[in-house]
Parts: structure tokens; sequence; C-alpha cells
């Protein structure tokens, strides 16, 4: 499994979020060696499927963020069709329920030691207060966030993911242990855009994030590397 970083550089997970092959690998090229790996998700795998996991993978450990959010026995299927392009990170939906998430771990096992980091995402950190209320959810995003957390970590997750403003009250829930993955993260003077629940890198790695996620305040940017390494050198040592 990838092991938690050890430089600030390596808690950097760049978002490659383009539907464009060509666009994704000179992103990867310049982006790998400033990050501890790199993110494909929806947009990328949607347009291109495995291959692209393969491309980048041949040039950094890869995030591959799918959400997975099914019955039990699709989401294992899923995590073992994948299991060949052997992700250093899978992501899975922590509302899900502990039995999809007990299922995906199982599935997971089966490639040993260089099985994935499997990671519940919690409450999207797109959602606010009001708008996760306007689905159901009472009680706020920290509440539901601690909730699946539970869930998920008592179901086989390696870690979760969630925003910088969780990351302080999950420590004080669940310790050390879980790995932490943390999207919504702006630097100062960044435009939030869709993000709802945000705090700067510092921040989020100040209140115990291991990783964190980082897309368009660095692939917006004119040189999208001196992006990453600026951010890297405003994180604590
Ligand atoms: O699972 C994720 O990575 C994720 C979870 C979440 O709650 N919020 C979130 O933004 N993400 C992902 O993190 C990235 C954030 O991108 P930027 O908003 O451009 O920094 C996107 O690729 C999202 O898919």
């Amino acid at each position: 499994m990838l092991a938690r970083p050890a430089t600030p550089a390596a808690r950097i997970i760049p978002a490659i979020d383009t539907h464009d092959p060509a666009r994704a690998s000179a992103l990867a090229t310049a982006l790998a060696p400033h990050a501890g790996a790199l993110k494909l998700g929806l947009e990328l795998f949607a347009a291109e499927g495995p291959r692209a996991v393969r491309a980048m993978a041949a040039v950094a450990p890869v995030f591959l963020d799918l959400k997975l959010h099914d019955i039990p026995n699709t989401v294992a299927g899923a995590v073992r069709s994948l299991l060949p392009l052997r992700p250093a990170m899978l992501t899975l939906h922590g509302a899900g329920g502990p039995a999809m998430v007990a299922a995906a771990r199982e599935a997971a096992e089966k490639a040993g030691a260089a099985r994935p980091i499997l990671l519940a995402v919690t409450v999207l950190t797109s959602l606010d207060a009001a708008t996760l209320a306007a689905t159901g959810v009472a009680g706020g995003p920290v509440q539901q966030v601690l909730r699946l957390a539970r869930l998920a970590l008592e179901a086989g997750a390696d870690g979760l993911v969630c925003s910088p403003q969780e990351v302080a009250r999950i420590r004080d829930a669940f310790g050390t242990a879980p790995l932490l993955v943390v999207p919504g993260v702006r630097p100062a003077g960044s435009a939030t855009a869709d993000q709802a629940r945000t705090a700067t890198p510092a921040e989020a790695v100040a209140a115990g994030a291991d990783w964190i996620v980082v897309g368009r305040p660095i692939t917006g940017a004119a040189d999208p590397a001196a992006a990453a390494r600026a951010i890297a050198e405003g994180l604590p040592a």
C-alpha cells in the first residue's frame, strides 16, 4: 500500500480532471515530480477508461476516484475488475453502507500486499449545511461525516475523504490510524467555484490531513508545476 507522505510535496494529489488524454498525459508528466499521487476521476475514466489509468500509473501512483456506490455484490465486482489496473487508492461512497464497504474490502484483499487504499467518501465538499439538510440529512455536515466515518472504518475502509473542515473532528474521534484524503482545498485567493466546505492547504494539513487533493488551482495555473511547488512550500514540514 502507498505509504503515508514523508515530505510536503508528497502530500499533494493533483486532480487531473480532463476528458483529453493528451492534456492528462502532459499534466501527469509535469506534476508527477511534485506530487505523492495523481488523481484520475470520472471525467477521464468516462472518456478513456482503463487505458488512461495504465498511462497515468506509468508516471505516478494513481488515486482512482470513481466513487463506487451500489449494492455490495456490484461494488465487489467493480473492485475486482479494477484491481489489474493497480490503483494506489480507490474511492467508494460511505453512504453505500457498511456491507458495501466490507464487500469492497474483501474483494480488494485478493490483491494481497499490493491492494489499493480503500477510501470512503463521507459528505461531498460541494455540499453546504443547507443543501445537506435539503437531502434529508439532519444535524449538519460534521455529524454526518462522523457517522459515515465510523460505519466505514468499522467495515474495513482504510481511510476517508472529507472536507478540511471535518479533519480535526475526525482525528479527535478516531485518532491517527485512518488515512485522511482531503479535497475542497483552496490556496488563499483561489476561486472556491463549486466547493462549499473549504480551507487552505496549510490549514488542512495542520488539522491532520495526510493528503490534500487540489485540482483547478493547480491545473488551471499558467505553470501547474510551479503552482504545486508553491503549495508544497506553504505546508508545515
Ligand atoms: O473524492 C474526491 O476526490 C472528492 C470528494 C469530495 O467530496 N469533493 C471533491 O472535490 N472531490 C474531488 O476533488 C477534486 C477537487 O477539484 P478542485 O475543486 O478543482 O480542486 C475533484 O476531482 C473532485 O472530484
